[in-house]
């Protein structure tokens, strides 16, 4: 299977993504960090505890990270998620104790601790741990097999006309972390916004039948709610898992080689990914942008993972 650690803020398609990973044969979840975004660090720490703690992970260190940007203030989504940052279904008592290193130093320590090429970064939220993972230890971008992130877009933003939130939130570790020589795999918004949970999504997940696909259709009335409301969809785009379902099966996903770069002095442009698709990509180019999702196979995937974590006493 494929070793990850997942960075995320969840954040209600954060935690379809710790589920999918978790529930995954071809997954091995290595470590779970946080970072702010959604909502504050503390808020989005305890949703990602509850999440573990409804899928009945164990043996997995779950640390905390950055409580802001590098340079930037906190910018949050109360609109889309809620005060609590995963509002909507009730939230069981943490049954996970916080690892007591900082997430940045999990990430090190993992990424140090296994063989160079076979450990995969997933962020699903700002990339501040992350950048600060490379700062800190510079020898993990030649070790780590790839960053395959949500964020970002190479035709629409949701945070401004051309810049989507992960990255707008903090651009500077945007830029870091797309300029340093690790091969990165960008799941944006042009991929995400195909994995809409329709009511016929819903109705497949509500049919496992079991306290955590419980747990996801309450998550998911609230983000098909908020989602209506705020950003006009008729139903939600799941972004984060689409990440994850990428490296259980690159097959679901079409990606294109393509520089792609963050903007940092724009006025209109902020934390615009700047994807430069004019043929043929640079010998050296080390990114990549999701373009067309399967998703029937993506659904089967996250049915399936629920089906595999069953009911957790
Ligand atoms: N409007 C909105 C703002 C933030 C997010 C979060 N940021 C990414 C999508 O922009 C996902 O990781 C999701 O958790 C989703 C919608
Ligand atoms: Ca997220």
């Amino acid at each position: 299977p494929r070793k990850i650690i997942l960075d995320c803020d969840p954040g209600h398609d954060d935690a379809v993504a710790i589920l999918l990973a978790h529930g995954s044969p071809a997954i091995e979840l290595l470590a779970v960090t946080t970072v702010v975004g959604n909502q504050t660090l503390a808020k989005v720490t305890k949703n990602a505890l509850a999440t573990g703690t409804i899928a009945g992970i164990t043996g997995v260190p779950f640390a905390a990270g950055c409580d802001r940007p590098l340079v930037r203030t906190i910018e949050n989504a109360p609109d889309i998620h809620g005060e609590s940052g995963m509002d909507g279904p009730l939230q069981p008592e943490s049954a996970i104790e916080l690892d007591p290193r900082h997430a940045v130093d999990l990430i090190i320590d993992t990424i140090m601790a296994h063989e160079p090429g076979t450990v995969t970064l997933v962020p699903t939220g700002g990339l501040t741990n992350i950048a600060m993972a490379a700062r800190k230890e510079p020898r993990i971008v030649e070790r780590v097999k790839e960053v395959v992130l949500m964020g970002g877009g190479y035709h629409v933003g949701n945070w401004s006309a051309v810049a989507e939130f992960n990255i707008i939130i903090d651009p500077e570790a945007a830029h870091i972390v797309f300029n340093e020589k690790w091969p990165v795999v960008m799941v944006g918004l042009d991929l995400t916004h195909q994995a809409l949970a329709t009511d016929e999504v819903v109705a497949q997940i509500e049919a496992v039948g079991t306290g955590p696909a419980k747990f996801v259709r309450e998550l998911m009335d609230f983000f098909k709610a908020t989602y209506k409301d705020a950003q006009g969809f008729d139903f939600p785009p799941v972004h984060d898992p689409c990440a994850v379902a990428y490296v259980i099966d690159p097959t679901i996903v079409t990606t294109r080689k393509v520089p792609v770069n963050i903007e940092l002095t724009g006025t209109l442009t902020l934390g615009m990914t700047v994807a430069d698709f004019r043929a043929p990509a640079p010998a050296d180019c080390h990114t990549s942008v999701a373009v067309d999702l399967d998703h029937e196979r993506f659904w089967n995937l996250v049915t399936d993972a629920l089906v595999r974590i069953g009911d957790v006493e």
